[in-house]
């Protein structure tokens, strides 16, 4: 079977919440993690999000892992390849957006590259090349504290251009609004002046779907889940899906314990900590005592949670507000972020092996190294707990059947957690 779509995630939570947004818009998606298995099944898949771990690594790793996966898509019918980013566009100076983007492109592609992070149903849009995080510039937003990539510039021109050898433009909303015909006329005169990427304006769904249309002439795009809708409903649109809708149908019940591990340290997830604290049993991890004694922290928390787990879920978490990460970082360095995330993954591998059948993971990169230690390889994509957070059902021989929530940082309500576990029966 050809794949109508492949899309190629910086991050296994960003992947499974485009992949969620692509099935709720009528392409049936297959989320796999890292370079798909040779042998496997794409019957009855229209779309394939290969996903890595490469938000946070040099750009020449995250470019050489985003060709291959692009190579492999196309091999198997992608016409067009989204890269998926970060609705908050969490990115450094020294960050791959600009340098994977510039790889994908075709070197016969005419136009410039579409590039919107734009995600109106979680408050992301972009106007003015601005984006903007609900009601405040991205700047202003508690992105402006993120412990791995910071944003101080909502400017997204100004950003991309800051990572690209690229000319960047911008298609405002004033042309996105007036259609595709618009846009593409914008686009050439952005051609003739040299530019080959262009942030694009969005600040709803109808405007998604205009960039989706456009966006389709061409070989690849970069943006977050909104761009994903675009392009799902312009391929739909034009081609009918013949099996219809993927179910968004509640996931076959897994028998087993529950566990919640949070690594990140979002305003979001941190509400959320403290809404279910009382309700379910929580241990909080001293970083300090993680990056100096991991081995015995993570053996210290199983011994604590072991117990516990037939009474019901537990909740493990490093997670912190802004002036704590801000102090170990000043003693620790940024790398201290590795070694949590390595530690919350052996916790989480440990409690997989007492028995855990229903996790959820709060966090990206937290989600990421997770994900990787449990050797999970391939989600087909279940129920939409929050906007952007599907459940996700793994089912292979190492793990038998087990569901999986992997929480963006900054998605979902305070009620998120009691939500996804009861989600999760
Ligand atoms: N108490 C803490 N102090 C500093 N860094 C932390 C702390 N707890 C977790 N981290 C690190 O912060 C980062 C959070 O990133 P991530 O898991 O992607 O969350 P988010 O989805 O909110 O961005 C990870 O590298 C994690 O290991
Ligand atoms: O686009 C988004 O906002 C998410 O899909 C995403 O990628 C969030 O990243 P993390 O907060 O690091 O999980």
């Amino acid at each position: 079977m050809s794949l109508l779509l492949g899309c190629i995630a910086d991050d296994y939570t960003g992947a499974s919440d485009l992949a969620n947004t692509l099935a709720r818009n009528g392409l049936r998606t297959i989320q796999t993690i890292g370079l798909p298995a040779a042998d496997l099944d794409l019957k009855d898949i229209d779309a394939a999000v290969v996903s890595f771990k490469s938000r946070s690594i040099p750009a020449d790793e995250a470019v050489a892992l985003a060709v291959s996966a692009n190579h492999w898509l196309r091999e198997h019918g992608a016409k067009h390849v989204l890269f998926k980013i970060c609705s908050t566009f969490d990115s450094t100076d020294l960050g791959n957006i600009g340098p994977v983007t510039e790889a994908l492109r075709n070197a016969d592609a005419t136009l410039p590259t579409l590039v919107t992070p734009a995600f109106p149903e979680t408050g992301r849009t972009v106007y003015q090349g601005h984006l903007f995080v609900g009601s405040v510039p991205l700047n202003e937003s508690p992105l402006k504290d993120h412990p791995l990539n910071p944003m101080h510039d909502a400017n997204l021109v100004r950003v991309l251009a800051r990572q690209s050898r690229d000319k960047v433009g911008l298609v405002p909303l004033s042309v996105v609004e007036q259609g595709v015909e618009a846009v593409r006329t914008h686009l050439v005169a952005l051609a003739s002046e040299g530019v080959q990427s262009a942030i694009i304006d969005a600040v709803f769904d109808r405007h998604l779907e205009t960039i989706g249309m456009i966006a389709l002439e061409a070989p690849t795009s970069t943006g977050a889940s909104g761009l994903g809708l675009g392009l799902a409903r312009a391929l739909t649109a034009s081609k009918p899906i013949q099996a219809g809708v993927q179910s968004q149908k509640a996931s076959t019940p897994v028998a087993g314990h529950a566990a919640i591990i949070a690594g990140s340290c979002s305003q979001a997830t941190l509400q959320q900590i403290e809404a279910v604290a009382g309700a379910i049993p929580t241990l909080r991890l001293q970083p300090e005592e993680l990056i100096a004694s991991p081995a015995h922290t993570v053996e210290r928390a199983l011994s604590w949670a072991r117990p516990q787990l037939a009474s019901g879920p537990v909740l493990i978490a490093s997670s912190a507000p802004p002036s704590e990460v801000i102090a170990l970082q000043a003693r620790h360095g940024k790398e201290s972020g590795i070694a949590i995330e390595k530690a919350l993954a052996e916790i989480a591998s440990g409690l997989v092996n007492s028995g855990v059948k229903r996790l959820v993971v709060a966090g990206g990169e937290t989600s990421g190294a997770t994900v990787d230690r449990l050797h999970v390889q391939a989600f087909s994509i279940g129920q939409e707990i929050a906007p952007g957070v599907p459940i996700l059902e793994v089912s292979d021989q190492e793990h038998g059947a087990m569901l999986l929530a992997l929480k963006s940082g900054n998605f979902g309500g305070r009620d998120f957690f009691s939500r996804a576990l009861e989600l999760m029966q």
